[in-house]
Order: structure tokens, then C-alpha cells, then sequence
């Protein structure tokens, strides 16, 4: 039997058909992507365009397996193309180096695909291209992976949630009195120790030390932060010892022994917390020489240094990181040094100083190899959970393909369920009414970019009336591109610049918000440049999309989530046959168990939801 044979025998011959003529765009050829991509040329797709803007790194072959130590700094999304073909040498791939952002990836330019499949691993990027789809109204696979964790979902304008509907998590930030005074947690002691001490000592601390914490600026705080303000300039003074031979013990004697006594005679701040015990520079010197059991790489990583390994190894580092950062200086005087995950010096250091701090405070001590993973925000990727993630993906784009949009569900991959299996189904929310990026109409705007000032933008297309085929918006709005603010009623510097002056080009979306309607989502107007557009009304630009806005009741989201499906299953009947005509319906083929997503098991998730169950079975 031949691949496509047994293909056909699985999804039946229409929606093999449909596959085989379907374009896919796959935006990232990293974790999930390499798995996606292999996973597609073997599961028929044909029509396939990658895109990425990295080259391979060693760290990527563990479990980006298109990818081999022969392919280490060549572009991923060529190497990715090549040994896909080599699994199936029919399919048909295009492979771009590029940023997903680049002007060249317009919205007309996914509007080319039926399908586009996210494998990135960055919000911006994500966001990035879920706003393209919306606007190219193409139905996008989101998916990610986060150690074991991971999840796959449809987005579609109109008929699921986007991207943005729910607000993301931003990373962590501590107040800076527990990094500095009550360290109650390892991440508190490395977070001091690569963000505090480290650019104290080799860094530009002073603009730094600002950033590093989130500001704290209430009154029972006060003394406290003035306190602290004057260890940093003590600091500052011993670093001018920086290369003697006493240099190491006056910085060790300063931070893991005075500003600890310091802080223990504030007895307030103790009543309620074990307080710290100081460590003595002499004291741990005595102690007996330590068998330095700790390499810096293999699994012996993996081990957690003893107080006496993390002196030494604090002495030691500061010294080769000292050294580093005076010969820096003699090239340049303002040469510092950066805190790298991978700088084996700089993790050192922090390992072995985060390690004496949790000592003095008595907080677990660890590892050098997960103060690395926790300093970096490094959390492994593992290889089986992006091959499961890519393999649901598939499982989506099938059912897309397959006319059932609407019945595709969110899918998490979880280390524990209250049912047997590992997966999690859970039913598409409909967009969030408030959403400002997928319930924003998006208007196409076809106009002379060269010629065409944000004021005569502004005169004959936004504020124009709908009879002359403007958007019929108030005087008052505001133009956003991106976060940039482009134009509003008290800040007209722009007005006079043509668009391309203010680098509005081909794909360019503007957002509109009319001031004068409350809880306006306003517009996008996607731009696309054009020289030789003549209008009724003089003016020379032509507006394609939905210019008023549209009255959506929510049985008629549900009515559309219907017909959306249907218009999916024509299209894809369509792109199948490759003309316009629509076969008889013949989905039966398909309605086999291994597509079949659907199972009308209920279950309670961790988070207390409702959802579906859906357990994968060895048959
Ligand atoms: N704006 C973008 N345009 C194109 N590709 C992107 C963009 N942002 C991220 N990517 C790509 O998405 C992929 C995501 O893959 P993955 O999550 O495995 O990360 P990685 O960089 O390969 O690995 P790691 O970050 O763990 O070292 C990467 O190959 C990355 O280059
Ligand atoms: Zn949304």
C-alpha cells in the first residue's frame, strides 16, 4: 500500500482531496513546527509555506528533529523544508527566513491560504498573527507547549474566541523589600543575585537597580528603601578594591555578614519570620577544604553545592568575573558586564551567591542546573509534548477541512485529569464582545500612499459620510498603528505627512476609534497601496469590507457559527473539485474513530470547569 493509499483509506477520498489541494501556511519551524511540518507532508497536505526567522542553534537538536548538527546556524525554515521533502518529496513547500511581521506577509498575502498553523513561541508573534487572520478572515491553529502542558485551538473571526478576547499573563515581578530584606523562596534569593548583586558588581547598577524591582513607594516602606539605598553605596566603595587579593572578602564580608546584621536589628521585621543567621567569611574558610564534586556541565549539574562548595565557588567566580570586567574596561571604560543563562561565569556566580543567601535566610539550596532553568525562565521543552500538540493540530486542520469549524474544541494536554487519558477537550467560547482586535471591523483601503496625507485621510475617508462612501466617524478619533499614536484631536503632528512619510505602507492596519461613541471597537483599515484608483466622488481611494458596523444578536452568532461551518464545507468542496461546483455531501468516509473528536463525556477540570472528555483509546 502506498502512503497516499493508506491516507485515503483513513480520511476517506474527499477530505483527502481536500487536503491535498489545501494551502497551509506554518508560521515557526522550531518545537511543535518541526513535528507539524513532518506530520503534514506525511498526512497528505501538499501546499505548504514555512516561515521563521531563526537559524539552528545545538540546543535545538534534542527534539527538533528535521534538524542535525551538520544544519547548526543555517536558516530553519529552509533546513526544515529540505528534510521534509525528504519524508514525502511530492508535497510542495516554500520556504521563507523571514520575520512573520515583515511588510512582504500582508493581509492579501494570507488571504492566499486556507489555513494557517501558529508553532511560535512568542506573544508578540502570536498576537501578530492572529490579527492577520482576523483581518484575512482565514481560520488559524494556535498552539503551544510548556514543559508537559500544552494546548491547541481554532481561532476564527466571528465564531471563536481570538487570541486577545482573554488578557495574558505578564511575567512576575517581586517587591523589591522581598528580594532585598525577606527572601522567602529560592527564586527570591536567584532574582537578587543575577538582577541585584550581579549588576551591582559588574553592571550599570544605578539605571538598573530601577527596572530590576518593581517600585515600592509606601510610607512603612520608606526607611527600609533608604536603608538599602545605603548598602548600594557602600558596595560601590568596595568595588573601587575590585582585582586586589582582599577584594573577595570585603564584598563577602559586606553582603553575606554586615548587611544581614543590619537587617537582623530591625527587629520589627522579624516578629512574624525566622530571621536570617549571617555567614562568616573566616568561619567558612576554616571549615574543612570541600571535594569539589561539582563540574559545570553533565549531570553533575544536577547536584546542589554544599555551604563550603558555594563559598568557593563564589570566591572563584567573582574573581574570573572581576578579572573579565577590568580588561573590559581597559578598551572602554563604560564596558560592563551582562547577566547570560549561558555565560558559565555568570551562573556560577549567581548559583553559588543565591545559594549562600538562601543558606543565611534557610531556604532550600539548588542546584546549579535549576538556579540555570529559574534565572533564564527557562522551562524544558520536551519533545512528546510537541509531538502530541502537532498532532492534534493536524487533527484540527482535518476537521476544519471537513466543514465542522464550529465543532472543533480547545484541547489541553495535561500531566494529571480526573479521567484516564491525558487530553482535555473543552468546548470554542464565541468572541468576547469587548474584544478591540476580533470585534474590530476590518476594512480593506485601497489608496496612493505617496500622495495621500493623514489629513486627506482623515477628510475623505474617516470623517467622510457613509452616503459618500466614507466611514461617516466623528471629528474626534484617535489612529493607532500598532501602539504608535498616529493622530488625535490634540495631537495633530502628522497630519500633513503622507502616509508612506510615516512608514504607513502596504499591510500597514491603522486602528480608528471614534472619541465620540462610547465603548467604540472602531476600525481597522488595512492599506494596501494603489496608484490608479478613481472615485465617483474625486477622491482616490476604495474601501472594500463591512463600512457599518454590524448589529450582532447572540442567537445570531450562534445562527452564524452554523452557517459558517457549511461555508467551510463548500469551500473546502470547492477547493477539493477545484471549480465551483459543490458534490453531493459525502462526509461519511471520514466519520471514522480516527478523526472523531467528538464524545459527549462530561467531566470537572482542576479549574473547575465544565468539559468534555475525550480519552484516547488504543484501537
Ligand atoms: N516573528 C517571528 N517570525 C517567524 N518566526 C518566528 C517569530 N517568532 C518566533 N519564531 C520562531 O518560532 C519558533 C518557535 O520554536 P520553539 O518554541 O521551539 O523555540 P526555539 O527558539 O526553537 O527554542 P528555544 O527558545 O527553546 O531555544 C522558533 O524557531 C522561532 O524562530
Ligand atoms: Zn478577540
Amino acid at each position: 500500500m502506498s502512503r497516499e493509499s493508506n491516507n485515503i483509506a483513513v480520511l476517506g477520498q474527499t477530505l483527502h482531496q481536500r487536503v491535498a489541494s489545501s494551502r497551509v501556511l506554518m508560521v515557526g519551524a522550531g518545537g511543535i513546527g518541526c513535528e507539524l511540518l513532518k506530520n503534514l507532508v506525511l498526512s497528505g497536505f501538499k501546499n505548504i509555506e514555512v516561515v521563521d526567522l531563526d537559524t539552528i542553534d545545538l540546543s535545538n537538536l534534542n527534539r527538533q528533529f528535521l534538524f542535525q548538527k551538520q544544519h547548526i546556524k543555517k536558516s530553519k525554515a529552509h533546513v526544515a523544508k529540505e528534510s521534509a521533502l525528504k519524508f514525502n518529496p511530492a508535497a510542495n513547500i516554500t520556504s521563507h527566513h523571514a520575520n512573520i511581521k515583515d511588510k512582504e506577509f500582508s493581509v492579501e498575502w494570507f488571504k492566499g491560504f486556507d489555513l494557517v498553523l501558529n508553532a511560535l513561541d512568542n506573544l508578540d508573534a502570536r498576537r501578530h498573527v492572529n490579527m492577520m487572520c482576523l483581518a484575512a478572515d482565514v481560520p488559524l491553529i494556535e498552539s503551544g507547549t510548556t514543559g508537559y502542558l500544552g494546548q491547541a485551538y481554532v481561532i476564527k473571526k466571528d465564531v471563536t474566541e481570538c487570541f486577545d478576547c482573554t488578557p495574558k499573563v505578564t511575567p512576575t515581578t517581586y517587591p523589591v523589600c522581598t528580594i532585598r530584606s525577606t527572601p522567602s523562596a529560592p527564586i527570591h534569593c536567584i532574582v537578587w543575585a543575577k538582577s541585584y548583586l550581579f549588576n551591582q558588581l559588574f553592571g550599570n547598577s544605578e539605571e538598573e537597580e530601577e527596572e530590576a524591582y518593581q517600585k515600592e513607594t509606601s510610607d512603612e516602606n520608606a526607611q527600609e528603601i533608604e536603608a538599602l539605598a545605603r548598602e548600594t553605596e557602600e558596595l560601590r566603595k568596595i568595588k573601587e578594591a575590585m582585582g586586589s587579593d582582599e577584594y573577595g572578602k570585603a564584598v563577602f564580608d559586606k553582603i553575606f555578614t554586615g548587611d544581614i546584621q543590619r537587617l537582623l536589628s530591625m527587629e520589627d521585621m522579624w516578629k512574624n519570620r525566622t530571621p536570617p543567621t549571617p555567614l562568616y567569611y573566616d568561619e567558612l574558610a576554616a571549615t574543612m577544604q570541600a571535594q569539589m564534586t561539582s563540574d559545570v556541565n553533565g549531570l553533575k549539574d544536577q547536584h546542589t553545592w554544599n555551604v563550603r562548595e558555594c563559598f568557593d565557588m563564589f570566591v572563584d567566580s567573582l574573581t574570573r568575573l572581576s578579572t573579565r570586567l577590568l580588561d573590559a574596561k581597559k578598551d572602554n571604560p563604560t564596558n560592563i558586564l551582562v547577566f547570560d543563562k549561558d555565560d558559565n561565569d555568570a551562573m556560577d556566580f549567581v548559583t553559588a551567591a543565591s545559594n549562600l543567601r538562601s543558606t543565611i535566610f534557610k531556604i532550600e539550596r539548588k542546584s546549579r542546573f535549576d538556579v540555570k532553568s529559574m534565572a533564564g525562565n527557562i522551562i524544558p521543552a520536551i519533545a512528546t509534548t510537541n509531538a502530541v500538540i502537532a498532532g492534534i493540530v493536524v487533527m484540527q486542520a482535518y476537521k476544519i477541512l471537513n466543514g465542522q469549524l464550529s465543532q472543533t474544541k480547545r484541547t489541553y494536554l495535561k500531566q494529571v485529569t480526573r479521567r484516564p487519558g491525558l487530553l482535555v477537550l473543552e468546548a470554542n467560547s464565541e468572541p468576547q464582545a469587548d474584544c478591540a482586535v476580533c470585534r474590530t471591523r476590518n476594512i480593506g483601503l485601497k489608496i496612493d500612499i505617496h500622495h495621500t496625507t493623514l489629513q486627506s485621510l482623515l477628510n475623505n475617508v474617516v470623517t467622510a459620510s457613509t452616503e459618500t462612501g466614507g466611514l461617516g466617524m466623528s471629528e474626534e478619533v484617535t489612529i493607532l498603528e500598532g501602539d504608535r499614536l498616529l493622530y488625535d484631536i490634540e495631537f495633530d503632528d502628522n497630519a500633513e505627512k503622507t502616509l508612506d512619510a510615516l512608514a504607513l505602507e502596504d499591510g500597514k492596519i491603522l486602528n480608528i476609534k471614534d472619541d465620540e461613541v462610547d465603548d467604540d471597537t472602531g476600525v481597522n483599515l488595512v492599506l494596501q497601496h494603489a496608484t490608479s484608483v478613481t472615485l465617483k466622488n474625486g477622491a482616490s481611494f476604495e474601501l472594500s469590507g463591512p463600512t457599518r458596523p454590524a448589529i450582532m444578536e447572540p442567537e445570531s452568532l450562534g445562527k452564524r457559527k452554523r452557517e459558517e461551518g457549511d461555508e467551510m464545507a463548500n469551500h473546502a468542496k470547492r477547493a477539493a473539485l477545484g471549480n465551483g461546483s459543490v458534490p453531493a455531501a459525502s462526509t461519511s468516509q471520514a466519520d471514522n474513530g480516527v478523526i472523531d473528536l467528538d464524545d459527549d463525556e462530561t467531566a470537572i477540570d482542576e479549574d473547575g470547569r465544565t468539559v468534555k472528555v475525550w480519552v484516547l483509546e488504543d484501537d
